[in-house]
């Protein structure tokens, strides 16, 4: 995979100063961006690291059916208090990786009674498309090898770690679930393996 950093420049938000860095990818011009605070390759402890799947529907307008806004807003402010760590920000990563578009179809679906793993079989989709190579090499291109992981989904640790970035621990990124994502939370608990999102409910 070839991906390339564009620029790097200063990014004020409601949390503290981080840095963005543009990347575009070779092959497909897809464009990704990583915000990071501190300095990542200082010292030996690993940095705090979120790669977080884009959602325009919960991060552009707020949508309650999923939380992504509030797991990417509480990944940036736990990054603020260590004062160090990234975020990994993953386009073409929208609706696991179907699109945008197609995201809205499989949210038609669910509307009609199917779960989100039957609403994309519904639509002849795949579960999950999304592939982490891009997030390694942007973590490697940043002297990144060693993370902390913020996740709950034991897939992302695995590709991460697949294309040689070593996941030393694991951070829950853990919301309070409400009436419109309840659905979609619980089906991460029950049927795609996701950890510790099951205690949301207990
Ligand atoms: N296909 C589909 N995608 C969805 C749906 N709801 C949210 N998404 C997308 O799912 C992505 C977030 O991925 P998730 O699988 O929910 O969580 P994750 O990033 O794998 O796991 P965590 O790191 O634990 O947050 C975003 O790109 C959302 O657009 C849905 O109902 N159907
Ligand atoms: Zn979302």
């Amino acid at each position: 995979m070839k991906i390339e950093r564009i620029v790097s420049t200063r990014l004020p938000t409601p949390f503290g100063e981080f840095a963005i860095h543009g990347f575009r990818e070779g092959d497909t011009g897809q464009e990704h961006v990583v915000l990071s605070m501190g300095d990542l390759t200082a010292g030996d402890e690993p940095p705090l690291v979120r790669v977080h799947s884009e959602c325009m529907t919960g991060e552009v307008f707020g949508s309650l059916r999923c939380d992504c806004r509030p797991q990417l807003e509480a990944a940036m402010k736990s990054i603020a208090t260590q004062g160090r760590g990234a975020i990994v920000y993953m386009r073409g990563h929208e609706g696991r990786g179907i699109g945008l578009v197609q995201k809205l179809r499989a949210y038609a679906e669910q509307d009609a009674g199917a779960d989100t793993i039957q609403a994309n079989a519904q639509l002849g989709l795949p579960i999950d498309a999304r592939r982490y190579d891009a997030a390694a090499c942007m973590l490697r291109a940043l002297g990144v090898n060693r993370i902390r992981l913020l996740t709950n989904n034991p897939l992302k640790m695995a590709a991460l770690a697949e294309f040689g970035i070593e996941v030393v621990q694991r951070e829950a990124s853990l919301t309070r679930p409400g009436p419109e994502n309840e659905r979609y939370l619980r089906t991460k608990a029950d049927h795609m393996g996701h950890h510790d999102l099951g205690h949301l409910f207990e």
